[in-house]
């Protein structure tokens, strides 16, 4: 039985490091994100955008034709393409460093197709975030996992659904049980997120109530898929770090809004990236 350890800001540091000088925007890895139907686009453009703005050097969302005007006037740091395109999905996904599935996929027939053609097209040394709907399909539909790097990132009723864990049973002990029979690294999301890998539990004990609005964990996901895109040495540090972030600087914002907007904490990213990646030993914020 493995203890539970506190998630503590060092994670930042060691993940988020300078930039190399000699580089292009293939340094910074690929990343590809798929989900938006035709009633949950919003979810797709905030996965997207929290991606852009955690750094990755190229990212491309793969949605329903009718957010792509959106997605593209709100973000045309990202490529867009139809995610019932198979041809150019599997293009995409062959040369993509991280796969973020899920995102307002919704749980249509469509949807399941496109989770199972992802499945179907993932290697090995990718890293794969499953997310929202794609989590309630794989439950749904008992769906066999791919081999790749899994990070499942569910709240306690997708949790529930995958697990089969009622969310009152949902105890340490109970939920790394479950852990170990999927295999993958598991982020059960609410108000201090607990993070379940084959080897340990972590804590996060950072985060507001001013998160608890739609849209919080599509941005969650988009930065998980951003830092395991761009750090590549150890997907699973690079997912901590991202939780960290993630409400690090919801925290921030919190102390002078009631809310804080999902947005918001993407456009902070830049700014928050640059003063961790510092030498000097300046105390966190960016204010
Ligand atoms: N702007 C957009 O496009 C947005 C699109 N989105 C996309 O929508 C898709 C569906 O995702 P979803 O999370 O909204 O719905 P679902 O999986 O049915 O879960 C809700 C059910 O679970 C229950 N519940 C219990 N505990 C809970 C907990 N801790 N956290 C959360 N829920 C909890 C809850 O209980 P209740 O609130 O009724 O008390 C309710 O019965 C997904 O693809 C997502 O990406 C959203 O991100 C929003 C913004
Ligand atoms: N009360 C809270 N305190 C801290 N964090 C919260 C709280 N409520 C929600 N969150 C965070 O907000 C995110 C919600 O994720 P999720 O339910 O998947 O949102 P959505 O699907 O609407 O994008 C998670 O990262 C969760 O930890
Ligand atoms: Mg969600």
């Amino acid at each position: 039985m493995t203890s539970l350890q506190a998630l503590s800001a060092d994670i930042l540091k060691e993940v988020i490091t300078p930039r190399p000088v000699q580089s292009y925007k293939g340094t910074f890895g690929r990343c590809v994100l798929i989900g938006g139907n035709n009633q949950f686009g919003g979810a797709i453009i905030m996965a997207t955008m929290a991606a852009v703005y955690a750094g990755t050097g190229l990212v491309t969302a793969a949605t329903d034709p009718i957010n792509i005007t959106a997605l593209r006037t709100r973000l045309p740091e990202a490529m867009v393409i139809d995610y019932q395109d198979f041809n150019q999905l599997a293009t995409l996904l062959s040369s993509a460093d991280s796969i973020v599935v899920g995102p307002g996929l919704g749980e249509t027939e469509t949807s399941l197709k496109i989770l199972k053609f992802v499945f179907n097209q993932v290697h090995a040394n990718q890293c794969l975030i499953i997310d929202g709907s794609a989590i309630t399909l794989v439950a749904n539909h008992h769906l066999t996992l791919p081999k790749a790097q899994i990070i499942f990132t569910p709240h306690e009723m997708e949790w529930q659904r995958l697990s089969g864990i009622a969310i009152a049973d949902q105890t340490e002990v109970n939920n790394q049980a479950a852990q170990a029979k999927l295999g993958a690294m598991v982020m059960v999301k609410k108000h201090h997120t607990k993070i379940y890998t084959n080897q340990d539990v972590y804590q996060l004990t950072i985060g507001t109530p001013a998160q608890a609005t739609g849209g919080m964990g599509d941005t969650l996901a988009g930065i998980v898929g951003a830092f395991t895109a761009q750090f590549r040495t150890d997907y699973q540090k690079s997912a901590l770090a991202a939780v960290y972030a993630h409400s690090a600087i919801a925290e921030e914002l919190a102390a002078n809004q009631y809310v804080v907007l999902p947005t918001q904490i993407s456009a902070q990213l830049p700014q928050f990236m640059h003063q961790i990646s510092q030498p000097d030993e300046r105390p966190i914020g960016f204010i």
